[in-house]
């Protein structure tokens, strides 16, 4: 990667005109297509050019509704509302397909790629690529996930990023310029993209997603497989573990919730971040589809060489008065719920062993309180071995036992066996990486996969073997609320 310009320019600047883009940024963005042209020609390879402006910050969710207007593409969308960290993506410059068992690899191989073959304006930019993978890439997928292959990284060609505690936001674009590129279109489309951008967003009244929709909306929902063939199935797994051919398996259902009138994305992901501040908050289209959710679950944050991680799994209400809340705490005291939830800490230790130089772990789980559920999680941390990316991590940390099961393959064939469903991109990891390696990737829970005027929904839970299937069944009922709520249905 090279650097040609370090300084970050404002999108408007004094001289600017009535569209709000300065000639100092026509001219960077001309001489950046330039360059990269010119070494794409003499490399007779592609260079990916990178140019980024310091913009105004906006709600991310007034920008992700600016794209969609802006019709450059599918769109995506990242916040952690609770640290002001926000992504907004829309179209592709580069897609990432990466399959099979070395989907992770070959994923980061390819990122390390465009990083090297970059061409950057502006300081400290690294190639930010947006995506996920696919839960289980072995199982079969069905029609319900097309579109959603086993791993997609996607650098978007508009990239909108809020920083946490800065002011002012980031937009990048990101060209791919082969030798032949015609370097006057591209530039001069760019410009009249970064033109209506500004007016697209000046455009949209600034409050407009600030307040979620709290309106209900009457949905048809009903259970993909019936609850007793569920409680079936878990009451099968528990025999096998009480035989002892494995300790622990997470089982998963679907739920569906159709209306008359197609989904609102945006109403759901404000209604999302509204009454789940402490998840990650996202959503990523493909074709008409929309993959959206609202994750409690670190899969794991490297940055410069340190990486964090967290076990959550066990589960229980929250109460309606104070007592009642402290009597179902202490429900997550109990024997089967702690041991369920050390098999989770215990393989992401031993996993991150084998890629750190120093590994620490919290002495004791504490509590994670969300609106109607609450966790038990560990924080989990390590040192990074020289040149590990976040992506080589998510290899050996996914499926934690927090969603797959333990010991992990004999977990994973009871799921791919007997679930009977298609868990496409659920419980998968879904985020960011960039071309240094840093980045940070949920556990896709609490999420739907939306079609018009249909969503499912996915929600699963821990069992060992003396667990209860109608319990279990009860304590998927928790975990509902999260989309059903998102999509403006009723809850109580
Ligand atoms: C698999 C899910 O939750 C996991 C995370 C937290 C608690 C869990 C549990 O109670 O078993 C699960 O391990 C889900 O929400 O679909």
């Amino acid at each position: 990667m090279e650097t040609v310009f370090t300084d970050i320019p404002a999108m408007s600047e004094s001289e600017t005109g009535e569209d709000g883009l300065s000639q100092h940024v026509v001219e960077r963005l001309f001489f950046l297509c330039q360059e990269a042209s010119a070494r794409a020609s003499h490399l007779q390879q592609s260079v990916l050019a990178c140019f980024t402006l310091s913009v105004k910050r906006y709600d991310p969710l007034h920008v992700f509704y600016a794209f969609r207007r802006m019709e450059m593409g599918e769109r995506f969308f990242w916040e952690v509302p609770a640290t002001g960290q926000a992504l907004i993506g829309v179209g592709s410059a580069v897609t990432i397909n990466a399959q099979g068992a070395n989907r992770f690899d070959d994923a980061a191989e390819a990122v390390r790629f465009y990083q090297d073959h970059a061409l950057v304006a502006g300081d400290e930019y690294s190639p930010l690529f947006f995506g996920g993978f696919r839960f289980d890439p072995q199982r079969p997928p069905t029609e319900l996930w097309h579109g959603f292959p086993e791993g997609l990284l996607i650098l978007p060609r508009f990239l909108y990023q809020c920083h946490p505690g800065r002011e002012q936001a980031t937009l990048t674009l990101h060209m791919l310029i082969e030798p032949e590129t015609a370097i006057e279109p591209l530039s001069t489309l760019f410009i009249e993209q970064l033109r209506r951008f500004n007016a697209i967003v000046a455009s949209i009244p600034v409050h407009r997603f600030l307040q979620a929709n709290d309106e209900v909306t009457p949905l048809r929902i009903s259970n993909v497989l019936p609850p007793q063939e569920w409680m079936g199935i878990v009451a099968k797994a528990v025999e096998k573990m009480q035989r002892g051919e494995y300790q622990k398996v997470v089982l998963a259902r679907a739920v569906e919730a159709s209306r008359e009138l197609p989904f609102d994305i945006e109403a759901t992901l404000a209604r999302l971040r509204v009454n789940y501040p402490n998840t990650f908050v996202f959503a990523i289209q493909r074709g008409n589809k929309y993959f959206v959710g609202a994750t409690p679950e670190r899969l794991a944050r490297a940055h410069n060489g340190l990486i964090e991680t967290m076990a959550l799994a066990s589960s229980a209400p929250r109460g309606k008065t104070e007592a009642e809340d402290r009597m179902f705490e202490r429900e997550l005291e109990r024997p089967k719920t702690m041991h369920e939830h050390l098999i989770v800490v215990d393989m992401i230790r031993s996993a991150l062993e084998q890629i750190c130089s120093e590994v620490t772990v919290d002495k004791k789980p504490q509590l994670l309180k969300l609106k109607n559920i609450q966790h038990l999680h560990t924080h989990i941390a390590g040192r990074l071995l020289p040149g590990c990316y976040v992506l080589d991590v998510m290899k050996d940390l996914h499926p934690t036992p927090a969603v797959g099961g333990f010991p992990r393959e004999k977990a994973l064939e009871e799921i791919r066996l007997h679930e009977k469903l298609d868990r496409g991109w659920y419980a998968g990891p879904i985020g960011w990486v960039d071309g240094n390696g840093n980045g940070e990737f949920a556990v896709a829970l609490r999420s739907a996969l939306i079609d018009g005027q249909k969503a499912t929904l996915f929600v699963g839970n821990g069992m060992v073997a003396d667990s209860d299937p109608e319990s279990e069944f009860r304590e998927t009922c928790l975990k509902t609320p999260v989309m059903l709520r998102g999509l403006g249905g009723e809850c109580e």
